[in-house]
């Protein structure tokens, strides 16, 4: 019997003007792990994420997350919270307003959602502040809480942590402990090499669009 995986990259290939930017990617990721891609700038983790998340169609292979292809049997995945690059948040919003206008959008997630969601990663959801006044580091939170707001099932985090501070970086931690333990199949890039070793059941490194050695970092708390 073959074991399901709750997302799968079936030898994945994707060229984008004739140029190969990830080759032959073969993924299989389970529900309630974290997984921590690492490599060099330009080695293609932003496009395996884009790939994984329903952003870009892959030239060759499939990914299926939760038993579904995507660009097949759907666009993206049913259940995906995505944070890659900065979020296109309005600047004129308050950072509750901005996330109540995407909350609206599919009409599942109420205001207490919308708060608990912005106090988990440690922003005050009666904060008055435009979002232009925020600094990058609140930008960042603000996006992290838009990814996690709809309890997606998949989390994929490009770079979390590049805007925060020492106690920003210490409270995602936690946070992405505590949605690990409730399940969700969390991905991360990261260029901190303690930080995601800390995070991560397993690691994956990427070279030129390969994935060139993944290992297992062992049972975790
Ligand atoms: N829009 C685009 N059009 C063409 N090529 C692109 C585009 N975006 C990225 N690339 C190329 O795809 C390759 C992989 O880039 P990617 O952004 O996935 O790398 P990365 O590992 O996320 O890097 P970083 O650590 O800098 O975030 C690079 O060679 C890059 O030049």
């Amino acid at each position: 019997m073959t074991e399901s995986f709750f997302v799968k990259a079936n030898n994945v290939s994707k060229e984008i003007n004739k140029q190969p930017v990830l080759k032959n990617i073969n993924l299989s990721l389970n529900k309630g792990k974290i997984y921590g891609f690492r490599g060099k700038n330009g080695s293609g983790k932003t496009m395996l994420f884009r790939a994984l998340c329903g952003l870009i169609i892959p030239t060759e292979g499939t990914v299926d997350v939760g038993g579904v292809t995507l660009g097949k049997d759907a666009s993206f995945p049913l259940s995906v919270g995505v944070l890659i690059e900065y979020p296109g948040f309005l600047n004129n919003y308050t950072g509750f307003k901005n996330l109540k206008m995407l909350a609206e959008l599919n009409d599942l997630i109420d205001d207490e959602r919308i708060r608990e969601s912005i106090r988990l990663v440690g922003l005050d959801p009666e904060d008055k502040r435009k979002y232009r006044k925020y600094s990058l580091g609140m930008k960042q939170r603000l996006g992290l809480a838009q990814a996690i707001m709809e309890k997606p099932e998949l989390i994929i985090l490009d770079e979390p942590t590049n805007a925060l501070d020492s106690d920003g970086v210490e409270e995602l931690k936690k946070l992405l402990l505590d949605l690990k333990n409730e399940q969700k199949c969390i991905l991360i890039a990261s260029h901190d090499k303690e930080e995601l070793d800390y995070l991560s059941d397993e690691i994956f490194l990427m070279e030129n669009g390969k994935i060139v050695d993944h290992y297992d970092l062992g049972e975790k708390q």
